[in-house]
């Protein structure tokens, strides 16, 4: 099939790349030239493992290609897929701007039946804007040609992007059930049959519910995440291990593993983002969402708690003291830096007056940049430095945080760090050691919800 990805970033990358690689003819449209750039290179513009493989066999087979060029992006697709930002605006509600400019694109070019995707996570009703807009494109040319807006939200994490897309959980189609809906879903249902082989995963609905499932199924994660921090904050108190406690509740399987761990909050593009955005949806629509504005305030209480643990340990003044951190993406695997709890905690430890020596294995450049963004021209920003190695990094430091689980973290040498650290402190965001072990190393170990300072 002749597909169009307008918006080349995680999600209409991997979209393209991965729609090309079961056979498809992808044409991937994006306005930052810088991208399509590195693209026509050869290269890849954003970390995601895999990604890069998938990219350069659908090339040289010809299934796949990247252009500014927005006439030939909107004649290629039977299929236009919208995978831009829909970023917060200032009242935290989705900003739609792209979308719409997305759409009105697609509406002041197309010459025949088009399947529009809203793959973007968007608000409730927005399929309805999109479609709106493409028609006052159309009137405003005198044509008239059928078209019809699904919602396709996209569930893929950063990090194992190209295995989620490639082996979804389910695939959500939100579809009108008029003539061109139908026709659209018929489509629909062929581009994705060869997900389906092994069973059915595709489920159909209406639009609006489509749209929904998006924001409830973040939501829903990102209460699992701040309800156990919550509770690791009170085990800290109560002297439990909140590891123990989840799995403990985890073996229940109305309950499950997943999503249970407790850490120094969630970042990332989506989360914060899409709570808030649900929150603004429901206060439109006069309703308070308690739960989610809980989740919400925790998280942000959360991204905090490192630092408080940091200043209860060593005093409120850390003039003259010096940090290493080891991870600086949101999460691992990913070079991803949107929302990423290192920012806030990094900014606090330098207005403190101490200074910083991040590592991250693949997000150097791009914590540079967001770095760059957030503090250049203070005095705090020439008392952040980055390394290129995990142990220089951490050479004559006094103490070691840990931001990020990348795995090269989860089995360090405890003896050389122990040597290389002024003193012997490690403060854990994400619960990589055992207490026990750390004690064992002569460590002094604070994590979690694992108990207070060992
Ligand atoms: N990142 C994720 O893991 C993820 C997962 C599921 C859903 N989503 C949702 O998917 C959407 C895209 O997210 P992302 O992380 O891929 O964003 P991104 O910022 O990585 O990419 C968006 C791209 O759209 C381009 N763009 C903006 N306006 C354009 C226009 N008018 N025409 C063509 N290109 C345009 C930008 O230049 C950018 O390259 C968002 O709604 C997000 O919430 C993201
Ligand atoms: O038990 C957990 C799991 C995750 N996190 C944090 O939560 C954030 C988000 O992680 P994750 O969900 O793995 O990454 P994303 O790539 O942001 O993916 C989420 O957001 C995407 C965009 O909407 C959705 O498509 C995915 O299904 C959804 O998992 C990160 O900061 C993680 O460190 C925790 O603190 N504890």
């Amino acid at each position: 099939m002749k597909i169009t990805i307008i918006g080349t970033g995680y999600v209409g990358l991997v979209t393209g790349a991965c729609l090309a690689e079961i056979g498809n003819d992808v044409f991937c449209f994006d306005v930052d030239e810088r991208k399509i750039a590195i693209l026509n290179d050869g290269g890849v513009p954003i970390h995601e493992p895999g990604l890069a493989e998938v990219i350069a066999r659908n090339r040289a087979a010809g299934r796949i290609r990247f252009s500014t060029d927005v006439d030939a992006s909107v004649m290629h697709g039977d299929v236009q897929f919208i995978a831009v930002g829909t970023p917060p605006d200032e009242d935290g509600s989705a900003d739609l701007q792209y979308v719409l400019a997305a759409a009105r694109a697609i509406g002041a070019r197309m010459n025949g039946f088009k399947v529009i995707v809203d793959k973007s996570t968007v608000p409730v009703g927005t399929a309805k804007r999109v479609s709106e807009a493409l028609a006052g494109e159309l009137a405003r040319r005198n044509e008239a040609h059928g078209f019809s807006v699904v919602s396709n939200p996209e569930f893929l994490k950063e990090g194992a992007a190209v295995e989620d897309f490639m082996r979804p959980d389910r695939i959500v189609l939100g579809c009108d059930d008029d003539e061109n809906g139908q026709r659209a879903r018929a489509m629909m249902k062929q581009l994705y049959s060869p997900f389906n082989r092994n069973h059915e995963r595709t489920m159909y609905m209406d639009v609006r519910s489509a749209e929904f499932t998006k924001y409830a199924a973040n939501a829903m994660l990102a209460t699992r995440i701040s309800f156990m921090n919550e509770l690791a904050n009170l085990a800290d108190e109560v002297g439990a291990d909140i590891e123990y406690v989840r799995r403990g509740i985890g073996s229940d399987p109305r309950i499950g593993y997943s999503f249970l761990y407790a850490g120094c909050g969630y970042g990332g593009s989506c989360f914060p983002k899409d709570v808030q955005a649900l929150i603004r949806t429901a206060s439109e629509h006069g309703h308070d969402l308690k739960v989610l504005n809980a989740v919400e305030a925790v998280n942000e209480r959360q991204k905090n708690v490192l630092v408080d643990k940091i200043l209860n340990e060593l005093g409120s003044d850390l003039t003259g003291k010096t940090f290493a951190v080891w991870g600086l993406a949101f999460k691992p695997n990913t070079d991803d830096m949107r929302e990423a709890p290192s920012r806030p905690l990094i900014a606090a430890l330098l207005r403190k007056g101490a200074s910083v020596r991040a590592y991250d294995p693949v997000a150097l450049d791009e914590a540079k940049r967001v770095f760059g963004l957030d503090l250049s021209g203070t005095a705090e920003f020439e008392r952040l430095s980055f390394q290129h190695d995990p142990y220089e990094a951490t050479e004559g430091a006094d103490a070691l945080l840990i931001v990020t689980e990348w795995k090269e973290f989860k089995s360090p040498d405890f003896g050389r760090l122990k040597a290389q650290l002024s003193a012997p402190l490690v403060f854990d965001g994400r619960n990589l050691y055992e207490p026990s072990e750390m004690r064992k190393q002569g460590i002094k170990y604070t994590a979690i919800g694992r108990g207070r300072v060992l």
